[in-house]
Order: C-alpha cells, then structure tokens, then sequence
C-alpha cells in the first residue's frame, strides 16, 4: 500500500494547549532530577524473552553501582518470576538502606494485594499503580466513564493504603505511593488534574518532603512534540493543589524519536522526577534512555548524581542482560560515537587538542577552570572510561590531520605539515585501493615500512651504526673581507649498506651535510635538504630527539622530495638517522656502486680505514702492529710493475680476501698449509708451577703428524710439539685475543705474531695468523698454525713414518 498522499485524512494532529505565559521555555535545568530505573520493569516487559532473576539480580546490582536510588523492579503481580525477584531482593538483603524497590500493580485487588505482598519487610518502598485515563482507553479497553474512571482510580488508591499501613504495622516498610493517570499524554490535561486530585485526596496523606505522592504523568505513547509535553507539564504543576506535596514524575516513551527532548523540556516545565531506562529500552522504542539524559546534564557541567565513569562495563551488563545490542552511534555510548573518519573532522579535533593542551596548561598555572572545549567532541571520552583511541579512526574519507594524529598518539612523532602530507598519500592509496579502514596497526606499520623507522624489521637498506661528529678547525680568514669562515664538520661513521658494514667520511657544514658529502662520495646518493625540523619526546634522562628532513636530488631544489625521520636520544643521531631515512626512500632498489678504498699515496684513507673495513666486515679488532702490516701488504698490492705506490681505488670485498690470504684467516683447513686436526691439552702441575702438555694430530703439507709437547701454556706446549716436526725454532712475538659476539654466541678470536729461525746462517723470518674459534685455546692454537703455514719451513724427515 503506498503511503497517503493526504494523510490528514487518516491522521489526526495533537491539540495543542493554550497556555499564554507559558515559563518553560526560557527556563535552565541547574540540577539532576530524581531517577527512577524502570528496567527491570517497563524495560523488562518489553523483552521477547523477559529477565531470568539471574540477569534481573545482575542488572539491579548494576543500577545500585550507577548510583539509582529508585528502582522499579517488578510487576510483581505478572509472575512468578517477577514476585520471587522481588522477595529474593529482601530476604537476600541485596537492597541497599537508601534505595527504594518501586512495585507496578493494575488497580485491582488481588494484584494490589500481590504486589504489596512481594515488597513487605523492604526499609523502603513505592507502590505505583496505574489506571489508564485518556478518551481512547476509557472509550475502548475500559468502556468507562469519566467518573468510573476516577472512582477506579479512587477505590483502588484507598486499597492500596489500607494494605500499606497494614504492612508497615506489621513489617516496619516504610512506603510511598505513585499514581500514574496512564496514557496522560493523550488525556484532556482538566481531567488529568482532576483524577490526581481525587487520588490524592483518596491517599490523604500527602506531605511535604518524605510524604510527598507521586504523580507520574506519562507520554505513554508520544504523540506530539516536546513543546506539547512540556505544556502539559506546566499546565498540569500549575493548577494542581498543593504543589509542595507533589513529586512531578515524568515517563516519556520514544515514539517520535523525541522521548530525550521531552523529557528535557518536561523538567523545565516542572518535573521533579523521570522513569527511564538505561540506553533507552522499553515499550515499542523505548523509554527515554536515562545514560542520555544524565550525560547531557552532565556536559552542562551539572552533576547527573549518576555514575556512569565505566560506561563499558555497563554496556556489558545491560546487552547480557536485555539481549539488545546498544547502537554504534548511541549518543556518549555507542562504539562510534566519539570517532571522527572524515578529514575536516579529524583536523579540527587534532587542533582542538593541541590547542587545549595549551590552554590546560595556562589554566592550571593560574588556578582556573580547565574547560572543555573541543570541535565536534561534546565532552571528554576519558570521562566515561573510554580512550582516546577511537577518536580518530581512518579510512578514505580521512585526511592528513588524523593520520598525523594517530602517528603522534602511537609513535609520539609530530609530524611537520608537509610530511603529514606525503604520509597521507601513502595512507590514502592504500585504504582507496584496499576500500577499508586503515586500522591503527595499519598506519603504524605503514609508517614504520615507508620511513624505515622502528627497529631491525624496518631497517632499509642504509642504517647508521655508529658515528663521530668532529670539527674542522676553521679555514684562513676570507682573503677579502677578512671574515673567519664557520667551523666546519667531519661525520666519521659506519653504515650498514645492504648488510655489509661500510665506513663513511664526509664534511659539511653540519653534520647532515658531513653525512650527505659521505654518500655522495662513497655510495654516488646525491642529495641536499629542502627541509629539516625536530622536537623532543619525552622528559629527563628518558628524553629523546625526533627529526624530520625532506631531501631532494642536488640541484633540484624544487624537483621531487623524500622525507624521512630519526629519532635518538642524541641530536646530531637523530638528524642523521632522518637523513639516511629520506636517502633509503630515494634509492628504493637500485643498485649501489660497490664500496672501494683509495689506498696508496692519498689523504684519504689511513691505516685506520683499512683496520675499520677488517672491522666492520670481519669483527677483527687488529692489533696495532698487525694494522701496520696490513696497511703495508694494501699498499703493496697497488705498486705497479716498477715498484711505484700507485693512487687506486680498492674495492672493499678485496681487502677482505686480501687479509684473508695473507694471514691464513678462515681458510678451509684442506687448503692451509699447516691445520689442526684434533687435540687435547693437559693441565700439569700443582698450580704454582703450571705447565700444559698437548697431543693430538696435524696436517702439514698434506700429511698428518701426530704432535706432543709440552710448555709453560697452550701456545708454548704447541711451539714445542712444532719443534719436534719442524726443525729451527719458534718464539712467538706478539699475541692478543678478543671476543666475538655475546653469550651463547660468544667466539674467541686470536692473533699471533711468530718469529722463526732456522739453518746455519740463521735465517729469521716473521708471519702473523689469524683464528677464530668458539674455544680459546684452539683458537690460539690455530692462529699459531696460520702463522706457521706463511713461514718458510724445513720439516724434519720421518722416522718410521711418524
Ligand atoms: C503502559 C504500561 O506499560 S502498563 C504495564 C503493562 N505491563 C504489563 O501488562 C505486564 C504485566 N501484565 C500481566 O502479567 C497481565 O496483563 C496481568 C497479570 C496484569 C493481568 O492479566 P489478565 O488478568 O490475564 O488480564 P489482561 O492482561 O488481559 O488484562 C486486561 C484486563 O485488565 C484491565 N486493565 C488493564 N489495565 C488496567 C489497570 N491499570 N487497572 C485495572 N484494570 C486494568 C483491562 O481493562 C482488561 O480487563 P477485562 O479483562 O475486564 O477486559
Ligand atoms: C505504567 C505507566 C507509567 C507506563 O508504563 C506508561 O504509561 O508508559
């Protein structure tokens, strides 16, 4: 069936009410109402599966936590269920002294009687009974007239306080009683006022304070707007007697969606009290939802006198117990409600932060309130327990503001405005193509991928090891005007290029420009800075530096950028770790040239540069003599035919074999001259007069030599056992040893420098080798042989094949 096209003729419009000078309107709500939880009851009944008393027993010890004082538990008259809920409540004295048990009955006897049966022996208790009084119910479900109408509501009314005062002589409750004309929204507001006074004359012992009866005046059914409530309301405190020993009672339903306004409008009007539920369940859709009201009051900066500062756990509770999901953009409590995915959004709340945090700070040094003050935020989600997570969440409605957001709340990283931008990019592609939301995970990863930052697994292909920043002394006075120039920088450092350990030299003026001469000069990365910034983090001993650079090829000041970040507990770390950031964007996977040396007659690389390659690429820490030799046997190997040191460049890898060769390191044992089988060292003596004894085998010149010895230590014994196959002698001249690596990875690495005299002119000659080996005395002992096999030997023969 279409809808009407005139719908006047179906519909009928509410009939508003003449009030002339009407005070509602330019009224303000300064404190909370009282609260009336009808969960438990009006929520309850509108369940397909009611509460078991499971679920009503935790739900009311939940209200009891968010602070209501009035809690309208039952129908006790419906069932079972109900009433035994009710009785469990008392007997298992589960009912704090401060808060009253409300009891719903119809006005008839045998459920009066019911009803007020379950609540005996409570400190405190309301008996609310309803009648409906509007034309429609007297016409249809009563078939009543006005004054049945009232003599029901009357006959009953004096029941109720029989039966109460019976109760209270014999159990000590103490009640209270609520009338309720049902439907009253749609009842004549004359005759409304009309029953009311007839109940409570029927009660007779309306009071001020404590004794005040409760007229609870509800939009059954909302069937106008919030202004026709409030009239109603008004009209009603207005001409109603003895207004003093009256409590207003509002009980909106939702109907139109307009259930938190009228109840709103309602307390302006006059109410004194509202029956609600938490989060809005109830009748059809709902009663006013009582977390809504209480918030709303509570961004006014008005105490709701209710605790809602775990809304999760409440949420939890109430969804187990009603089996209703709470809306994502339930207002204060819905998942959504505090998240901001669109750009314009995002920055203005990313904004408000900052610029509150500033304010805070004023505020606070001069004793002034720290107001809340933020865009599209109504109020703190802190407040309520939740994070500050949710607020910003991303997607392809996001902008750059949010993401920064996110990477400032996770990584701590205040990025500058044009790297939000070039992040945003990133960011934005990916969730358009992929058509999610980019999840927290997902941007902290994104930006850990994309600026190389954060540890091992996002190391790029340049990463700083380590460094040394040294000034330049200052250059001659400019030959015109006589100014000194600036103090100019070294950076002296290593970095891991593609997993190999390279040392890099530059200068600049600062120390990114040192850095960046070093890339141009040993890895051909030609870049200068566009842009730079930084900021700390942290505070005290824990502080770091954040930095920010935006590179561009030399030369292209306006061409394309790469940005990049450092962060280090050092400045100058810092600066350089964003810098080779930027540079790991900008070569992506093109190949890098191969790293050389220029050894020979040269400023440039010192014996020192040639000890830190053997360094970085081995782990060896050379002994200074040793560097002497090395250095040496490198510029040996760039003399050309006639002897002359030529200026060549010498690429890293070949240094390395070079040194390999030369001292015997890490070649495969058939290829040494002199290996070491097996062996076992023993320990002779008392401790005072130690000596060592080795036996074990050899392979020299292919052939393996059974060997034993004996010597002040390992490497002596060794000698020894060599003196018994070789003929001359060995002493060892120099021998040092380090560790490799740590704990279960630990290795020993030795060198040993031997002299070896032989025949009868003496003949002395000197070699240096190098071992490594998990155990220090073989790597001693190997070392010892790497030396041995340089050396121009002479065996002994062979008695008996030994
Ligand atoms: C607006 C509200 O939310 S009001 C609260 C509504 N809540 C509930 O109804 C939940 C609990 N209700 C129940 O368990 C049952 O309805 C009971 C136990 C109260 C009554 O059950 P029953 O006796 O089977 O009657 P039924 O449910 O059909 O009630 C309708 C009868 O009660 C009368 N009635 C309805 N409301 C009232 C009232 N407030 N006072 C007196 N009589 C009433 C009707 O006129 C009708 O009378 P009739 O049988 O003479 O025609
Ligand atoms: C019993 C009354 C107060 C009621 O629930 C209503 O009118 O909605």
């Amino acid at each position: 069936m279409p809808m009407l096209a005139e719908p006047s003729k179906k519909y009928k419009s509410y009939t508003p009410i003449n009030i002339q000078d009407r005070q509602w309107p330019s009224k303000r709500t300064t404190s909370a109402p009282i609260w009336l939880s009808t969960d438990l009851r009006d929520g309850n009944q509108a369940l397909a599966n009611p509460m078991t008393i499971e679920q009503k027993t935790l739900f009311f010890q939940q209200l009891v936590k968010c602070g209501l004082k009035e809690i309208e538990v039952a129908y006790p008259a419906a069932s079972d269920t109900d009433f035994n809920f009710v009785r469990m409540l008392i007997e298992k004295q589960m009912v704090p002294d401060d808060v009253w048990l409300q009891v719903l009955t119809p006005a008839r006897e045998d459920l009066i009687k019911r009803t007020i049966d379950s609540v005996a022996g409570t400190k405190h208790a309301i008996i609310h009974m309803y009648n409906a009084t509007s034309p429609l119910f007297r016409n249809v479900v009563f078939r009543n007239s006005k004054e049945e109408t009232i003599a029901l509501a009357v006959k009953h009314t004096k029941i109720i306080r029989q039966l109460t005062e019976e109760c209270t002589a014999r159990t000590g409750t103490v009640f209270k009683y609520e009338y309720s004309p049902e439907t009253f929204t749609q009842t004549e507001p004359d005759f409304a006022l009309e029953v009311c006074e007839a109940v409570k004359a029927a009660w007779g012992k309306a009071g001020p304070g404590e004794a005040r009866i409760i007229f609870n005046l509800p939009a059954t059914v909302e069937i106008g707007p919030c202004n026709l409530y409030a009239d109603m309301i008004e009209y009603f405190c207005r001409h109603i007697s003895e207004r003093e020993k009256i409590i207003v009672s509002l009980h909106p339903h939702n109907d139109r969606g307009t259930g938190i306004a009228a109840a709103e409008c309602g307390l302006l009007a006059g109410g004194d009290r509202i029956e609600g539920c938490l989060f809005g369940n109830g009748e059809r859709t709902g009663n006013v939802d009582l977390v809504n009201l209480a918030l709303n009051l509570y961004s006014q900066g008005i105490p709701p006198n209710l605790d809602f500062s775990d809304i999760q756990s409440v949420i939890e509770v109430v969804t187990q117990c009603n089996d209703l999901p709470v809306h994502p953009r339930h207002p204060y409590a819905g998942e959504l409600v505090f998240t901001a995915f669109s750009g314009s959004h995002q920055d203005a709340i990313k904004k408000g932060f900052e610029v509150q945090r500033t304010r805070h700070a004023e505020a606070e040094a001069k004793g002034e309130n720290k107001y809340w003050d933020m865009p599209y935020l109504p109020i703190d989600p802190a407040d309520l327990g939740c994070s500050y997570e949710a607020v910003i969440r991303v997607n392809s409605q996001s902008g750059k503001g949010g993401i920064a957001y996110l990477v400032k709340q996770h990584l701590g990283l205040d990025l500058p405005r044009k790297m939000q931008v070039a992040f945003y990019q990133v960011v934005q592609d990916t969730a358009d193509r992929e058509a999610r939301e980019m999840m927290v995970d997902d941007i902290v990863t994104a930006f850990r991928r994309t600026y190389y930052f954060g540890g091992p697994s996002y190391q790029g292909r340049l990463t700083l090891r380590a460094f040394e920043i040294s000034s330049e002394p200052s250059v001659e006075p400019d030959g015109e005007t006589g100014d000194v120039q600036d103090e100019r920088r070294r950076f002296d450092g290593t970095v891991l290029v593609d997993g190999v350990l390279r040392v890099i030299k530059g200068e600049g003026n600062g120390p990114l420009s040192a850095l960046l001469n070093g890339l141009r000069t040993h890895l051909d990365i030609d870049l200068s800075i566009r842009e730079y910034s930084e900021h700390t983090m942290g505070e005290g001993k824990e502080a770091k530096a954040a930095s920010y650079v935006e590179v561009v090829q030399s030369g292209e000041i306006r061409g394309p950028g790469w940005w990049g970040v450092g962060l280090d507990s050092d400045i100058a770390g810092s600066g350089l770790r964003a810098v080779l950031s930027a540079a790991n964007s900008y070569i992506g996977d093109r190949p890098l040239p191969e790293l050389k040396l220029l050894v020979g007659f040269n400023k440039q690389s010192s014996l020192a540069d040639v000890a830190s390659v053997i360094l970085n690429s081995l782990q060896l820490e050379l002994p200074k003599r040793l560097q002497a030799s090395f250095f040496e046997v490198v510029q040996r190997s760039v003399k050309d035919k006639d002897d002359n040191v030529l200026e060549k460049e010498v690429s890293y890898d070949t240094l390395i074999q070079l040194f390999q060769e030369t001292y015997g390191y890490d070649v495969p044992a058939e290829q040494a001259r002199a290996s070491l089988k097996s062996f076992k060292m023993v320990y002779l003596g008392d401790g005072s007069d130690s000596r060592r004894q080795i036996n074990g085998e050899l392979v020299i010149d292919g052939k393996a030599r059974a060997i034993s010895g004996e010597g002040n230590g390992p490497l002596s014994a060794m000698l020894a056992a060599l003196h018994n196959l070789i003929e001359g002698t060995f002493a060892v001249r120099e021998y040092s040893e380090h560790s490799i690596g740590e704990g279960s990875e630990v290795t020993a690495a030795s060198y040993v420098e031997l002299t070896y005299v032989r025949g009868e002119e003496e003949k002395r000659n000197t070699a240096w080798g190098v071992a490594r080996d998990t155990d220090i005395t073989a790597s001693g002992l190997k070392a010892v042989l790497c030396a041995v096999s340089k050396l121009d030997l002479k065996m002994k023969s062979l008695v008996n094949g030994n």
